[in-house]
């Protein structure tokens, strides 16, 4: 067992970049609205560094690339809907789990903790996903990216958990890939654990000094 998880009763884990690779499948939507308004594809590199802050931002940041300025209100509301039509059609086909992903749950789950998902992906998109991998009945409680006013880096998702469970935040620890993970769990009063194989704008999650690194979550177990 790491010892990070000494004492902690409950585990928020991040979901894309952290445990799924979900970049080919959100780079075929992205790319598939961008060729609807006649614009070039974004392609999987630089989705990659676009992903962690919600659907909405992500294609945001997309349309802004494209057309070499941020897009109108409308023509982003319209690109968010076309994303979430696209992407919400098959959201896993070309998604894999990483390494030590089920193992990691399996162990942490039988050892009596409690395990939540804390993401800023929409909703909608969690269940079809956990599902396609035989994950969802790990889950005590998952929150998307629109569940809530707040998501990450604020802490708001991370203290509704913990409140939701009448945990201590110090007892509960935060999983994660990106520095908006690290962020809401440390001002949440979790502690925090990173993955450095996810997405992070193209830095170290490092950087954001979590309290602990790990290369995969086998090593968590
Ligand atoms: O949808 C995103 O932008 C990222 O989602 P995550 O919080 O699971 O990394
Ligand atoms: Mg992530």
């Amino acid at each position: 067992m790491h010892p990070i998880l000494k004492d902690i009763r409950l585990i928020s884990f991040d979901l894309d970049g952290t445990l799924i690779d979900s970049v080919p499948d959100l780079a075929a939507a992205v790319d598939k609205v961008l060729e609807e308004l006649d614009l070039p594809p974004a392609g999987e590199v630089k989705v990659t560094r676009w992903v962690g802050n919600g659907a909405q931002k992500l294609v945001e940041r997309a349309l802004t690339d494209a057309l070499g300025e941020p897009p109108e209100v409308e023509s982003l509301e319209a690109g968010h809907r076309r994303f979430l039509y696209h992407y919400g059609r098959d959201p896993g086909a070309r998604t894999r789990l990483y390494p030590g992903v089920c193992e990691a749950l399996d162990a942490l789950q039988a050892g009596g903790r409690i395990l939540t998902l804390v993401t800023n992906k929409p909703y909608a998109f969690i269940e079809p996903i956990l599902a396609q991998f035989g994950l969802e009945r790990h889950f005590a409680l998952c929150l998307g990216g629109d569940s809530l006013p707040q998501k990450k880096p604020d802490p708001a998702p991370l203290l509704h958990v913990a409140a939701h469970f009448d945990l201590p935040p110090s007892t509960c620890l935060m999983v994660g890939d990106s520095r908006h993970d690290i962020a809401a769990g440390r001002a949440a009063g979790f502690r925090t654990l990173a993955v450095p194989y996810g997405y992070n704008h193209g830095e170290p999650v490092q950087n954001s000094l979590p309290d602990a690194l790990i290369e995969t979550l086998k090593e968590l177990v």
